[in-house]
């Protein structure tokens, strides 16, 4: 906290201090009180997995919140009262915001001139040269810059490089003149809810706030306090920026370690998941799980972002997306290895994917470890066919892609894929091969040429 008295002084101009100083104390005041009575308005921009429950939790707290989506399905969808996201409790909570009129989306810009509050929720991936592709971010902070007035308070939860909040606010400068920290209010908030637990999270989780000034950080507190009963902590936005892609990088590099060790276990012929059940019993020890892969919108692309604007290379955090990167393939190894040991060409065989989701229950296919081990066998197998629960254009059911198919790769932990009677399943299959990329199957089916990652045999 102490470091952003250095900060403040950078972002205000001397010349205009005390006038300025006079003007922000009236305009804070004034905010604090438009956000403690609820009379704030509240636009969120970008209706994503983070958005849409953001706008909801604060629509259900009492503001009129408007979501700014450029997506026209998304926006139609919600307003009759539909999520398109899948996430426990989604359909109740927006059917409240919507039904107390306090919750509408749009795609016209004209519907968020003049709010309160602007939050920047849309996605920051990577190119395919995995450099940080920040255009939806820049194209939605020139939508806040034209559509704001002075005093508002940008918030960006989207997960960003370091020092990202500090340019966006030289954007903003560039295109409406409006200085950060001066004329208007910004900070950096990111959001740290778990897909799957987002409602709890949001309420419960703890939160970084960056602010450009203590100001800005301290408006954005009352604001996430309307919902949130979890520690807030204040700092500066460079801080924020950093503490958000290091906690994303710590969960990815200490899976990288499990993924290492689940490959060292099938050389040594153990069974990782119970070595790391057993090294888990050391009071300081706590290995992840291995698996087929790392995906979703944030794990392996946040590494990246946290190395993007460094000077010197950094080890450890580019080889452990290597590793999980490479997890796939090591899956499509086992695969292959498995035609081989009954007399299968692979360009004969027929291999079904159960699930594309990145993870167990989600419906969320971005950067799925799934659709890379498609991508790795499709030119060497004769058929790649796929069953998910949650994701279109897949198989309707289980059995109807099993049948007289001859390896099914389980690739996904959804639910339902854990309690299979598989020697049932399996006479529908030509042949019977399983992979386990996710340690669904603890016993393999008899009659099965079975292959567990991690599980010791290769
Ligand atoms: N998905 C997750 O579990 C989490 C995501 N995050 C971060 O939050 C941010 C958002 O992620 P998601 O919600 O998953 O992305 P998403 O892709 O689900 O949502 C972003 C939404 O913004 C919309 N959009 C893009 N540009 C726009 C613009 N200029 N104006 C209006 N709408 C625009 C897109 O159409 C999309 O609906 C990312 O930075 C991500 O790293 C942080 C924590 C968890
Ligand atoms: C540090 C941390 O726990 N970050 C969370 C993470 O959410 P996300 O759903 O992406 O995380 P996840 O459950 O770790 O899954 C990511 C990927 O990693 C895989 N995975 C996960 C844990 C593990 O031990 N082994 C493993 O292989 C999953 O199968 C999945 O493919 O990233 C979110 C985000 O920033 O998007 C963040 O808000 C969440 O709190």
């Amino acid at each position: 906290m102490r470091n952003l008295l250095g900060f403040w002084i950078d972002t205000i101009s001397w010349k205009n201090l005390k006038f300025r100083f006079l003007i922000s104390f009236t305009w804070v005041e004034k905010m604090k009180d438009r956000i403690i009575n609820k009379s704030a308005e509240i636009a969120v921009i970008g209706l994503g997995y983070i958005g849409l429950p953001t706008a909801i939790m604060f629509a259900n707290a009492g503001f009129n919140v408007i979501g700014y989506e450029i997506r026209k399905e998304v926006v139609e969808k919600l307003n009759s009262g539909n999520s398109h996201i899948i996430e426990p409790e989604i359909d109740d909570l927006l059917h409240k915001a919507i039904d107390r009129g306090r919750l509408k989306a749009t795609s016209n810009k004209d519907d968020i001139r003049g709010k309160d509050v602007y939050l920047i929720c849309v996605q920051t991936p990577l190119r395919d040269d995995k450099t940080p592709d920040l255009t939806y971010l820049e194209e939605a902070v020139r939508t806040v810059a034209e559509t704001m007035k002075k005093g508002s308070l940008v918030v960006i939860e989207s997960t960003i490089p370091p020092m990202t909040t500090l340019k966006m606010g030289r954007l903003i400068e560039e295109i409406r003149g409006f200085k950060a920290g001066v004329d208007f209010y910004m900070v950096h908030a990111p959001e740290r809810v778990m897909p799957g637990r987002i409602f709890k999270e949001l309420v419960y989780n703890s939160r970084i706030i960056g602010g450009v000034t203590e100001e800005s950080a301290e408006l954005a507190e009352i604001l996430y306090r309307s919902f949130a009963k979890g520690q807030i902590f204040r700092t500066n936005s460079t801080t924020s920026e950093m503490v958000k892609l290091m906690e994303n990088t710590f969960r990815d590099v200490n899976i990288a370690l499990a993924n290492e060790f689940a490959l060292l276990a099938h050389q040594y012929g153990v069974n990782i998941f119970e070595a790391i059940e057993l090294a888990n019993t050391h009071p300081r020890v706590k290995i992840h799980t291995p698996g087929i892969g790392v995906g979703g919108h944030c794990l392996p692309k946040d590494p990246y972002l946290l190395l993007s604007s460094a000077k010197e290379d950094f080890g450890l955090i580019q080889k452990a997306r290597e590793i999980n990167e490479d997890m796939p393939l090591f899956a499509k190894d086992l695969l292959m290895n498995a035609l081989k040991m009954i007399n299968i060409p692979p360009e004969e065989a027929i291999v079904v994917v159960l699930g594309l989701a990145y993870k167990g229950d989600s419906d969320d296919i971005r950067n799925s470890p799934a659709l890379a081990f498609v991508e790795g066998i499709k030119e060497d197998v004769k058929e790649v066919r796929s069953y998910d629960p949650y994701v279109k254009g897949t198989h309707e059911t289980l059995e109807e892609a099993l049948k007289g198919a001859d390896a099914a790769v389980i690739a996904t932990d959804h639910s339902q894929f854990k309690n299979l009677d598989w020697e049932k399943i399996g006479s529908l299959m030509r042949n019977k091969i399983l992979i386990d990329g996710r340690y669904i199957v603890k016993t393999p089916p008899k009659g099965f040429v079975f292959k567990g990652l991690g599980r010791g045999e290769y």
